[in-house]
């Protein structure tokens, strides 16, 4: 690992920052007592300073990657930060894919408490995204449109990370497999999640199994269509709101899932709100009309029967 990353195949990027041959020289020759109170706080703590043969912070992270992929393509001092925002988005993503597949596994295998902990992680980064759009929404629509003519057809519409957190939570589209059909891994990942059931309908067999009667529709379905909200289904969620005691950990899973759409709603909202302030109501690169279509999908609902139970208790 530490062979890998020093010396001469360092990109091009980081070389700007690295200390001058000299200035190196310089250190290394400075005696303790020349270097001030915090070279001798080092010293003192015994941090280690030579990684030429040990894996570093750097070579960890592989932040050579990570901090090499920012490449903005126009001259404007803005896109660093709408390129910024968008990659840590995606690795949120990442680490939201990571617990959700994690969340479904554990509740097909009856480990709730282990479910839990991973969905309460997952509405946690959907807190975090939801706080992440104050730092975007500091550039104002002449700063925007320097960067926009650079970004052609591209659009979070393409998002595939995006679109697979939203078939793991139900919303399943068979359109929005399309603009991933010219790469196919992308595609498969895509299409698995389209394929297999939701986080919600595993939760939905969960409750058969427990002895709560689901309509058979809804344990056992086409997977690919979008869920359809089902009286049957709120009446199940009802036998356990009615008597939380007697079914907890179905109880606390629901409220888990009611976090997480709470959440969701607000990462929505602030996305459907930024545009707006940003484009107003010009179309979207993707295609869409823009704030138009941001604003129906403020209109899904990702698990109809917990929320309508709360009209009926
Ligand atoms: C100035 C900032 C932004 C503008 C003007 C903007 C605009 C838009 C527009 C107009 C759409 C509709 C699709 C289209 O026709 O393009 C869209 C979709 C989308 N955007 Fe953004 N967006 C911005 C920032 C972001 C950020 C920071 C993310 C985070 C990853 C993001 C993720 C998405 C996603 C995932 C979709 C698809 C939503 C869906 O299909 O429900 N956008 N955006
Ligand atoms: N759809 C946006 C463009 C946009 O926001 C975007 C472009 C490239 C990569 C990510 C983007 N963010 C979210 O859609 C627009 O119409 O201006």
């Amino acid at each position: 690992m530490h062979g890998s990353t020093g010396g001469t195949d360092r990109p091009a990027q980081t070389e700007s920052a690295d200390p001058s041959p000299t200035a190196l020289a310089q250190a290394q020759a400075q005696s303790p007592s020349s270097g001030g109170a915090g070279e001798a706080i080092v010293k003192e703590e015994g941090a280690q300073l030579d990684f030429s043969k040990d894996m570093s912070y750097g070579d960890y992270l592989h932040l050579d990657q990570v901090l090499s992929a920012q490449h903005p393509l126009s001259p404007d001092h803005n896109e660093m930060l709408f390129i910024v925002q968008h990659q840590t988005s995606e690795l949120w993503m990442k680490l939201m894919l990571h617990e959700l597949h994690g969340a479904v596994a554990q509740v097909a295998a009856d480990q709730l408490p282990e479910a839990f902990k991973m969905l309460a992680r997952v509405s946690r980064i959907m807190e975090q995204l939801v706080h992440a759009w104050d730092v975007l929404a500091t550039m104002t629509p002449p700063e925007y449109s320097a960067i926009r003519p650079y970004l052609s057809n591209s659009s979070g519409f393409q998002s595939a990370q995006y679109r697979q957190i939203e078939f793991m939570l139900g919303n399943k589209n068979a359109a929005m497999l399309k603009p991933h059909a010219h790469r196919p891994a992308l595609l498969a990942a895509v299409q698995a999640a389209y394929e297999a059931p939701s986080l919600y309908d595993e939760v939905l067999r969960l409750m058969q199994r427990r002895g709560i009667e689901v309509p058979p529709s809804h344990r056992e379905r086409d997977w690919t269509q979008p869920y359809v909200a089902n009286d049957g289904v709120t009446a199940a969620w009802l036998q356990v709101y009615r008597d939380p005691k007697a079914h907890w950990d179905l109880y606390q899973m629901g409220e888990e899932l009611v976090d997480l759409e709470d959440a969701f709603r607000l990462w929505r909202f602030r996305h459907v709100t930024t545009v707006e302030r940003v484009i107003g109501f010009k179309r979207g690169t993707g295609g869409t009309g823009g704030v138009s279509y941001l604003r129906k999908m403020l209109d899904v609902v990702l698990f109809p029967e917990l929320w309508a139970l709360r009209t009926e208790l």
